[in-house]
């Protein structure tokens, strides 16, 4: 939330030299959960997480299966409020605001803050109509193929796709289609995306143009990314959040510390692969 003073712990300074001369810009925090708790009925799938994330920078959520990766990421758009039996406690803060809070638009909401999903789902529509669908729907009155272009020149597809829009996004590759999603929570323009595990269903070579994107993507949004793939992690994330079994959220900082030189035991087990 722009509006919010950036947390200590953001604030990069040079320690070593105690040099001010680069003074180096603080984060700003694009998302922000505060003792958030998540329920499947009697089963709890978060349990107290407070996490700041910033701004522009690529987070990455690992942790083993069923600790609560997916579902904490879906609580930030409130994705989760399609499972009946998913009950949230505490806050998620964006823009200055709970998006808990009774006037949120859910649907607004998922505008600013976009998903891509593990496995690629165009709509079976040409390319064009599905970057340009939920343009259509929201009355966008700007010139739409022009967003369309830009979108798809965002996503890196643009070139391999300028003279088919009127194909079938269906025809295209796995990793293309992938990209033609990403194109699609673009042309909403959002501030933050969400990817959950966006490049496991892909070969090697779409999963690297993936990973080039999204630090590509980046420079302009938030990315929040949940991934099985450890050294994907360490690849393309500049913060990364641990969590483990029962939804416990139990180391996050930056991508290296986490990597080299993890403050909990139980990280360095999981890092290493004793474990997960
Ligand atoms: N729709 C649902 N209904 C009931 N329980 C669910 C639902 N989705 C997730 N859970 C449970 O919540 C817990 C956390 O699941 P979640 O999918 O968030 O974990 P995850 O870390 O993303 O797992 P994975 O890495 O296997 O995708 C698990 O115990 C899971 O069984």
């Amino acid at each position: 939330m722009s509006n919010t003073e950036p947390s200590e712990s953001l604030i990069t300074t040079d320690v070593e030299t105690g040099s001010n001369e680069q003074t180096a810009t603080p984060d700003r925090t694009a998302v922000a959960a505060r003792d958030l708790n998540v329920f499947y009925g009697d089963e709890q799938a978060i349990d107290d997480v407070s996490m700041e994330i910033p701004e522009k920078r690529v987070t990455a959520l690992i942790g083993p299966s069923g600790c609560g990766k997916s579902t904490f990421l879906r609580c930030i758009n409130r994705m989760n409020d399609m499972i009946e039996i998913c009950r949230v406690e505490g806050e998620v803060e964006f823009g200055g605001k709970n998006v808990y809070d009774a006037d949120v638009d859910p649907v607004a909401l998922r505008r600013k803050i976009g998903m891509v999903f593990q496995k690629p789902n165009p709509f079976p529509k040409s390319i064009r109509d599905n970057v340009a669908y939920g343009l259509k729907i929201q009355g966008y009155d700007g010139d739409i193929d022009e967003r369309v272009e830009e979108s798809l020149k965002g996503a890196a597809l643009w070139d391999e796709v300028k003279d088919q829009l009127d194909s079938s996004g269906l025809e295209l590759s796995g990793g293309q289609q992938q990209r033609l999603c990403i194109a699609r929570a673009i042309a909403a323009d959002p501030e933050v995306i969400l990817m959950d595990e966006p490049t496991s269903a892909l070969d090697p070579v779409a999963a690297s143009k993936i990973e080039d994107l999204i630090d590509d993507l980046a420079e302009e949004y938030t990315v929040i990314i949940v991934t099985h793939n450890m050294q994907q992690a360490a690849r393309i994330s500049d913060r990364t959040a641990v969590f483990l079994t029962g939804g416990r959220l139990v180391e996050y900082d930056d991508t290296t510390k986490i990597f080299e030189d993890p403050e909990e035991q139980r990280v360095e087990d999981y890092i290493t692969g004793k474990f997960g």
